[in-house]
């Protein structure tokens, strides 16, 4: 796991072996241990190069080893060990280093990176802090301003960073190892002790309170419930206050407090988790090792509306060339306008060149005849869908794959239209569609494996993580965010306010609750989708208002809220006054609390105290119990699917895992016994009835979110 050879006549090069990207497992620290003994009890070595196979220098701590029965030598002394060498060490930098990793490189004498390396201390996002002195060493190299953003965000950084920040001795462009070498040659024999991090002090900071303090309150905002960023910040102000053997000691109170957390165990569980779903699978067997994806160069983009635009941007950042389509000449020129000023934006942000030159706009659909790939994203309408598929299946060279970016349309309808609904598959993205990191990939009943492979490697190319899902309505995402929603309304109805509600799930972690986040979408699409249903009727101001619709409970609030011309912070007013059509501020609204009133007076509800538990227990739990369905009906293929998707295309709270580990967090009993309560005394409410999935896996001992797959299996081959 780690190799001593001798180069160079005097120099001792260890490299890591463990593939693929070296981690510090406890035979790689057993073997860099025994290493450094060897070198540095051998008199012929007058210099030792640290490096790691196959261009990546090491990513840290091995995650998978991380829990109560963690074995093998420490890691804190393995590194301390090589500070205090007596002979200089060089770090040989490249592909990354990070976690453990980076903290490896920084007790070394010295750390050469080559340019395209990327580095960072990236604990944080795993629930922990770093804890191999990481914490201590980084503020007496580069300073505190520097260490308390990389430590609390766990940012990677470039080379050229790097070495701007003082954190590399040298980057090179040519071979690392070998410029390595030749440094430790060139400084065998001086001294070390200015080099020995840890000996040195931590820069002086004026106003050292006033810093920490901003901070620390930046922190809670920005990370809202969630521990390790604050530990970070309570170990630096250590390294900022304390000696270094202190400072040390803080570090690793501070880590075993999180080690054990509820938290790490979740943000360690969600990093496996975004790379499980790569592994996609169908129902039909077809898989992502048995699936080939074909090259897409070329892509167009049809509908320039909302989400068109941000799929332009996405793809031409990707490096596709892009034919964007658009019938209404006015909007095609605020979509060109849109595109480019956001590609510019993102070219000054990140420091490259924006990628205007590879798309074309036109208003004729003939302009898509040779592209591989097209993704539809007009409005969402059947007919419409349908008509633009049949004219793509008509126009498109053979083989064009045919995506379309519906969100509650049936895919198998839109694929029924053309010649080869095998080529047809759903592009799910999410607005905007240029930030947001999900894509669901919908396969429909006929959608080939290489269809899907192609659409998943474009999504990775596009820098989504994509999740392959089955064709049911909603999908994952929007088909278990329709009892979540219901269940607001109807707590509404009983006494809640939209301020009760949304603050108990803003502090439960989402970053807005229903509420503010339904005022946000727009109340008019699911509006529009309701009565296409036939479940929203005008309510008016006399009248019946039926409440049992298609047998089952229904709560026509937020239709009467459109009916009022309230479709949230488009029009000014929703759930909350916004002051303006487009404001962002959420106000209270005595308008809203009037109409609730009158609304409970007219169908006899007494209004009563809700807690938030029952808040959560409801919206949480039927939300849940619907994603349990999902998995039961085979829709999603693993419970960490739909926690990716929940994380990353719904605010998901990071450190709660997803709905599906929150669920066995809490107690897959708990769960079943709660909605068993809601359910009996609403019979009428179908979603808060648990279902088969959920009893079978309590009846089963609850095992952990990773054995769910052999329940599925056994329910589904019953069905
Ligand atoms: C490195 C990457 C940037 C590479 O990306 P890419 O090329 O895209 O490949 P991937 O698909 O991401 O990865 C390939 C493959 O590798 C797996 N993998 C990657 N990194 C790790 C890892 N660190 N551990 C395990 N496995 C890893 C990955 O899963 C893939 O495999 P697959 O899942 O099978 O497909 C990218 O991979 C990346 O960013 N990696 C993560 C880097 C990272 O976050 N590093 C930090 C790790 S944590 C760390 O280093 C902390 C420390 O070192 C501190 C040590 C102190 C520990 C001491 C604990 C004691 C505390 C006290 C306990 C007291 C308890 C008590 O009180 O009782
Ligand atoms: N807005 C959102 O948050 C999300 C929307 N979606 C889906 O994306 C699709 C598009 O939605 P939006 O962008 O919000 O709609 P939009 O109304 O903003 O844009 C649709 C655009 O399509 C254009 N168009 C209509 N017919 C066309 C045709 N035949 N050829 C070319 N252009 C045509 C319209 O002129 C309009 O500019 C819908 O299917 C919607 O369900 C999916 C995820 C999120």
């Amino acid at each position: 796991m780690a190799q001593l050879s001798y180069v160079s006549g005097s120099v001792g090069l260890i490299t890591l072996q463990n593939p693929p990207v070296n981690v510090l497992s406890a035979a790689t620290r057993q073997g860099i241990m025994e290493s450094m003994k060897k070198a540095l009890n051998d008199p012929k070595v007058k210099s030792v190069v640290i490096c790691g196979q196959n261009g990546v220098f090491c990513a840290g701590a091995d995650i998978k080893e991380f829990g109560p029965n963690i074995s093998g030598p420490s890691i804190v002394p393995l590194i301390y060990d090589i500070e205090v060498a007596n002979k200089p060490v060089v770090a040989a930098i490249e592909g990354s280093a990070l976690g453990g990793g980076l903290e490896l490189a920084l007790t070394c004498h010295y750390r050469i990176a080559h340019s395209k390396t990327r580095l960072g201390l990236p604990e944080v996002t795993l629930g922990l802090l770093p804890g191999a002195g990481g914490t201590q060493l980084l503020p007496r190299l580069i300073g505190i301003p520097a260490s308390l953003e990389l430590i609390t965000t766990g940012r990677h950084i470039t080379a050229a960073e790097a070495l701007q920040l003082g954190l590399v001795d040298h980057v090179t462009q040519s071979d690392t190892v070998d410029s390595a070498v030749k440094f430790a040659l060139s400084v065998e024999g001086e001294p070390l002790d200015s080099r020995r991090i840890s000996k040195r002090p931590c820069p002086h900071l004026p106003d050292l309170d006033a810093v920490f303090e901003a901070v620390m309150q930046k922190v809670r905002q920005k990370f809202y419930g969630a521990i390790a960023p604050i530990a970070c910040v309570q170990a630096v102000r250590a390294a900022a206050t304390l000696p270094f053997s202190e400072g040390m000691k803080r570090e690793q109170q501070l880590m075993s407090t999180l080690f054990t957390s509820g938290q790490a165990r979740a943000l360690q569980y969600s990093f496996f988790a975004q790379r499980a779903v790569g592994r996609w699978s169908m129902p039909s067997g077809a898989s992502w090792n048995t699936s080939k994806a074909r090259p897409v160069h070329r892509a167009a983009v049809l509908g320039l509306g909302t989400m068109g635009r941000g799929i332009t941007v996405a793809l031409a950042q990707a490096g596709v060339s892009v034919v964007a389509v658009e019938i209404q000449e006015k909007q095609l020129n605020e979509a060109r306008e849109h595109v480019y000023a956001t590609l510019e934006r993102g070219a000054q942000q990140s420091g490259v060149s924006p990628s205007c030159a590879n798309i074309t706009y036109s208003h004729d659909i003939q302009a898509v005849a040779d592209v591989d790939l097209v993704i539809e994203a007009v409005l969402e309408d059947l007919s419409l869908k349908e008509k633009v598929f049949q004219q793509l299946s008509a126009i498109c060279k053979p083989g064009t794959l045919l995506c379309s970016n519906t969100s509650s349309l049936d895919l198998n309808c839109l694929a029924s239209q053309t010649k080869n609904p095998e080529l047809v598959v759903g592009m799910h993205f999410f607005a905007p569609a240029h930030v947001m990191k999900l894509l669901e990939v919908v396969y429909g009943s006929k959608s080939s494996p290489e269809a899907v492979a192609t659409a998943m490697q474009l999504g990775k190319k596009m820098g989504k993580i994509s999740v392959a899902v089955g064709n049911c309505r909603g999908f994952v995402g929007n088909r278990m965010l329709k009892p979540y929603i219901e269940q607001s309304y109807f707590l509404l109805e009983e006494g809640a306010t939209p301020e009760l509600v949304d603050k108990a799930l803003e502090e439960f972690g989402f970053p807005m609750g229903v509420f503010r986040m339904s005022d946000l979408s727009g109340l008019d699409v699911g509006w529009r989708v309701r009565k296409e249903d036939g479940l929203a009727e005008p309510v008016g101001t006399s009248g019946q208002i039926t409440r049992l619709r298609g047998g089952r409970r229904y709560s026509p609030l937020g239709d009467i809220l459109c009916e009022h011309g309230r479709f949230g912070q488009k029009t000014g007013l929703g759930w909350y006054q916004y002051g303006r059509p487009g404001g962002r501020v959420a106000k209270s609204d005595p308008w809203v609390f009037n109409l609730l009133e009158e609304y409970r007076a007219r169908l006899g509800l007494t209004a009563r105290p809700i807690d938030q538990q029952e808040v959560l227990e409801r919206c949480l739990y039927s939300l849940i119990n619907e994603g349990l369905c999902i998995l039961e009906e085979g829709f999603a293929s693993s419970p960490e699917d739909i926690d990716v998707i929940y994380v990353f295309g719904y605010g998901w709270p990071k450190h709660r895992g997803g709905p599906m580990f929150y669920a066995s967090m809490v107690g897959l009993a708990t769960v079943l016994e709660r909605l068993d309560h809601y359910y009996r005394s609403n019979p009428d409410v179908p979603s808060l009835k648990p279902c088969k999935l959920l009893r079978q896996l309590v009846a089963s001992g609850s095992p952990p979110v990773h054995k769910w797959k052999e329940i599925t299996k056994k329910i589904q081959n019953r069905l």
